[in-house]
């Protein structure tokens, strides 16, 4: 058996970019940026005023002058115009062109304004209130760059560049595959002997969340229908995330039927609890990976978490997702496994600390929905004091 840090490598190992796709920009939330983008124009594209009140030249000011006749008004949406007489002025609104050999900006609030006449209440500084052309971004500059996850303040961006049809990282096509006789339909009423098949739904919910639509599909123990139907979709997926079948039993058949059909292994067994029994493989010619999760429910959840994700975030150019954590509470690990905990996560003084969900083993589904991640423990023969950083991954 080996230990989950070489097992993760060799998954990690199998990461692949699937290429570029252009969607949409409504549809492009929560997908992968796949190029830089360039701003088509400066930003702002024109000296912007910041405040409604007049717009004027300073050097009337620099002269003594402060009253102004108002010689226009000048709405945002308007096209750029010049100040003719610089001994006027004119109304200026947020959003607006600043004219032509003006260079001020004074607000209502400092000014009285009265029969066309605008009277300064205290001595403006000069370029006040305008956000000058180009002083964000300049045309050409990269304003978003590649392998980002498209937020909605980049759709934001995006759309203000004029770019709709957005270049993203293409997903791979996934099939969740779920296992055994036992399972039901969710819409059913189970006999006493039976359970909903739970682990379908919960992967593609985690898949949903990263935009990615699996197939999905189920199995009875039956070794020639397994063989059927995974040879087919071996040509049809990218990616095979099956659950189930994995383990020791007598109708656990899957890494049999996997290598059948050709799919190498990488490995069978990690040095960890949940998920031990996983099964990790690729097809060396038709690049098909296959992550087969133990059939437990917690322990399908947390592999999909500990290995397809960081597969799929590498794929994608995206940095990784674990993070470290203070744990709340003593915790120990003198097995030689690598435990990986369900905890709630809190704040306390500005640290982040987690402490254990209330647990019956890797079949409790119940307590994972109230766990915000896994904390992950090595192997220690002195254990985990209070206090101490450890590694968290998110669920
Ligand atoms: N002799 C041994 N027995 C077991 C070992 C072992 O090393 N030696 N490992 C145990 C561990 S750890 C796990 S985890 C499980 C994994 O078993 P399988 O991958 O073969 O999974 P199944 O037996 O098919 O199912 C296990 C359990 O999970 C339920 N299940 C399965 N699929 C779903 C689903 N889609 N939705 C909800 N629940 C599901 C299933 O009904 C079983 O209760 O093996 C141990 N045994
Ligand atoms: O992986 Mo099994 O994960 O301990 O129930």
């Amino acid at each position: 058996m080996i230990h989950y840090s070489e097992a993760l490598e060799l998954v990690l190992q199998h990461a692949r970019d699937y290429g570029i796709e252009r969607v949409h920009l409504k549809k492009a939330v929560g997908r992968v940026l796949a190029e830089n983008i360039q701003a088509d124009r400066d930003f702002p594209p024109f000296n912007r005023a910041t405040k409604d009140g007049i717009v004027l030249n300073y050097s009337a000011v620099e002269n003594g002058r402060r009253v102004f006749e108002i010689s226009g008004i000048l709405p945002a949406g308007t096209p750029a115009s010049v100040l003719e007489d610089q001994e006027t002025c004119m109304e200026i609104m947020t959003g607006a062109v600043v004219p032509f050999d003006a260079d001020t900006v004074v607000m209502y609030e400092r000014l009285q304004v009265e029969n066309g006449i605008a009277t300064l209440q205290s001595t403006p500084e000069k370029g006040q209130n305008i956000h000058y052309r180009g002083s964000d971004i300049g045309k050409g500059d990269v304003i978003l760059e590649a392998n980002k996850r498209i937020t909605a303040s980049v759709i934001g961006v995006l759309a203000s560049v004029g770019v709709y049809e957005v270049p993203v990282k293409k997903l791979p096509r996934v099939a969740v595959i779920s296992t055994g006789n036992e399972l039901v339909e969710v819409d059913i009423i189970p006999e006493a002997h039976q359970i909903r098949k739970s682990n379908s739904y919960a992967l593609h919910a985690a898949l949903s969340s990263e935009k990615i639509e699996p197939m999905m599909l189920h199995l009875q123990d039956d070794k020639d229908i397994i063989r059927q139907k995974l040879n087919y979709l071996v040509d049809e997926f990218d990616v095979l995330l099956l659950s189930g079948g994995v383990s020791r039993g007598k109708y656990d058949f899957i890494p049999d039927v996997l290598q059948e059909i050709g799919i190498e292994k990488s490995f069978h067994r990690v040095l960890q609890r949940p998920g031990k029994p996983f099964w990790f493989g690729i097809h060396p010619e038709k690049g098909t990976v296959v992550f087969s999760f133990p059939g437990n429910p917690v322990s399908t959840f947390a592999n999909y978490h500990l290995y397809f994700k960081p597969w799929l975030f590498k794929g994608m150019g995206l940095p990784g997702q674990t993070r470290t954590v203070v744990l709340g509470q003593a915790m120990e690990n003198t097995g030689p496994l690598t435990l990986f905990i369900k905890v709630s996560v809190y704040w306390e003084d500005g640290v982040l600390k987690a402490t254990p969900v209330k647990t019956n083993g890797s079949g409790d589904l119940v307590s994972l929905a109230k766990a915000d991640g896994l904390v992950e423990l090595q192997s220690k023969a002195n254990g985990f004091k209070e206090g101490e950083v450890v590694p968290y991954h998110p669920i």
